[in-house]
């Protein structure tokens, strides 16, 4: 694996109180990386840090193996960064706001008009050139914000929580966008968002309370997260005995007199021998369904165990 970040005990405190505390992390030269985290976990002063945009208290950030804060320059040209709230001029028009965007990255004179209408193209916005930003819809004005990130080519763009905000079809629009602009370059976005890092992203990175709670690849993920239980819904359900003779059952909980939760051991094909036990025994099945831990019973279970290691 060829690094493009590489983060080394990062810390940071504002004021008093520490928002980010020892965080470590290498992330690949390709592929989306997701930072997924609930408010106020430390995802935005992570990417603030990682983008040059804030000074880190303690530890170090190298991009492609520059460290950030002895050659700032070098090291952001390497990045192209979308924060929080998109650093857009309204009363600019997009080609004035992309030239002087590619302005402030440096870029030589004759390289500008061609980058600008590569960076336009991509994003879907070539048609909107010459209306001001401030006429634009909330995910064009997005589609610019990635844009200016990607205007300069660089090998890593960062993108803060990047469809917040935005309504479904736009938010459909914009994770396109994510992943053509992920194919030849690394991505790392963030999002409180399960589903949308799962969709999208190759690897995770969970950070909880300023601290990396989990870091692995997305399927590593999944199977942590695998469900395990089921609720049922039965007009003449079966004694809890009854229930614990189904091949797999590990725990059962009566919520109602006809509803009742079923924990087993990971084992996939439960719901098939709860159906066909159902049938043969006449417990009157109504309804089945998988029961998918919620994001913050995951938070909870992650962050104990860190607290538990540390
Ligand atoms: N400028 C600041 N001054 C003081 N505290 C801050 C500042 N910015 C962030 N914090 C605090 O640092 C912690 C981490 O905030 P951060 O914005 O990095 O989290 P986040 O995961 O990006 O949350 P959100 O999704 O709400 O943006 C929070 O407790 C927040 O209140």
């Amino acid at each position: 694996m060829k690094t493009i970040v590489k983060l080394e005990h990062l810390s940071h405190k504002y004021a008093t109180a520490w928002a980010i505390r020892d965080i470590n992390m290498e992330i690949a030269d390709t592929g989306i990386v997701g930072l997924l985290g609930s408010n106020g976990a430390g995802k935005s002063t992570t990417m603030n840090i990682l983008c040059g945009a804030l000074n880190q208290t303690e530890g170090n950030v190298y991009i492609h193996g520059i460290n950030m804060r002895e050659h700032p320059q070098e090291a952001k040209r390497e990045i192209g960064f979308l924060p929080q709230n998109p650093p857009l001029y309204m009363d600019l028009t997009v080609n004035e706001y992309l030239h002087y965007c590619a302005d402030l990255r440096l870029m030589p004179k004759e390289k500008i008009k061609p980058a600008m209408d590569e960076a336009k193209e991509r994003c879907g916005i070539a048609h909107f050139s010459q209306r001001l930003i401030r006429n634009l819809s909330g995910g064009y004005r997005q589609r610019v914000g990635i844009a200016q990130a990607i205007i300069h080519k660089p090998r890593l763009v960062v993108l803060d929580e990047p469809t917040n905000g935005l309504d479904p079809n736009q938010i459909i629009e914009v994770r396109a966008l994510i992943k053509d602009i992920a194919v030849d370059r690394a991505v790392i976005f963030s999002s409180h968002i399960l589903s949308e890092v799962q969709l999208l992203c190759k690897e995770i990175k969970m950070i909880e309370g300023g601290r990396i709670v989990f870091s692995d690849s997305m399927d590593a993920f999944n199977n942590y997260v695998e469900p395990h239980s089921v609720l049922l819904h039965m007009e003449n359900p079966p004694t809890e005995v009854e229930l614990l003779a189904v091949s797999g059952v590990t725990k059962v909980d009566f919520l109602t007199a006809r509803q009742v939760r079923v924990y087993f051991n990971g084992d996939q094909e439960i719901s098939e021998r709860l159906i066909t036990a159902s049938v043969q025994k006449g417990w009157r099945l109504r309804e089945i369904s998988i029961d998918k831990s919620a994001l913050d019973e995951i938070f909870k279970q992650l962050s104990n165990q860190t607290s538990l290691q540390s």
